[in-house]
């Protein structure tokens, strides 16, 4: 299976996660895209959605699904993305589509985070892709600094985010400790939300391979 179908084979294999009934929890991405797709196709009955992005939102609408804001819900049943990496403690990369901080929040309203990805996104060790970081505009520079001085190599993304914010990706870092550094880059002035998913991860994998999707659950979730 090449990477597009990988994505797509696990993105229908979620489909079997959905809690009918119960306010659904979408991100974004290509894979999700495909989630999105699949969901459709479904039939099931599934009164709301929350998304993690306007683009999400907007497929899911365009498929007849209703969308509503976090704010008039207490929490999500499950919770349905991709990620850019994860590793076999199920800390994740991610924010390649810009969508991080909506994702964040998603996922902390959520009892279950199922991740799809393909099989590349699975790691050892966290940092091969570079960490987003979404940032305040007038932050950019004094956070960028502060990377720098964590041993990162932050590149600005010509990049708006739905939250007007923007987007410092950050290269070069080898991250040994995912919790550690999200907490310390948490702390920087200027920083709306760092990509790293270590403090709320995954807690089913589904990993689109050559073999077929392979399924797993985090041993603590
Ligand atoms: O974090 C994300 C968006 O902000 C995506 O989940 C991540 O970038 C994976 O994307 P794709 O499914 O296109 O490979």
């Amino acid at each position: 299976m090449n990477q597009n179908e990988q994505k797509k084979a696990a993105a229908e294999r979620a489909v079997a996660y959905v809690e009918e009934g119960q306010v659904l929890g979408v991100g974004t991405g290509s894979t999700v895209d495909f989630f999105i797709d699949a969901l459709a196709g479904a039939g099931l009955r599934i009164p709301a959605c929350v998304s993690s992005s306007e683009r999400s939102s907007k497929r899911l609408q365009e498929r007849g699904f209703r969308i509503l804001d976090p704010n008039e819900i207490d929490g999500i049943g499950v919770y349905v993305d991709g990620a850019d990496e994860i590793d076999p403690g199920f800390n994740m990369i991610k924010g390649g589509g810009g969508a991080l901080t909506r994702e964040k929040i998603l996922a902390s309203m959520a009892k279950k985070y199922v991740c799809i990805a393909d099989g590349s996104k699975a790691v050892r060790i966290l940092g091969h892709f570079p960490l987003p970081v979404e940032v305040i505009p007038m932050a950019v520079h004094a956070v960028a600094r502060r990377l720098e001085a964590m041993g990162g190599r932050p590149v600005l993304r010509d990049f708006t985010t739905d939250n007007g914010c923007k987007i410092l990706d950050v290269h070069g870092l080898f991250i040994q400790d995912p919790a550690g550094l999200e907490r310390e880059m948490n702390q920087i002035p200027g920083v709306v939300t760092v990509g790293l998913f270590a403090q709320r991860k995954a807690d089913v994998l589904l990993l689109g391979t050559d073999e077929g999707v392979v399924e797993s659950t985090r041993a603590s979730a």
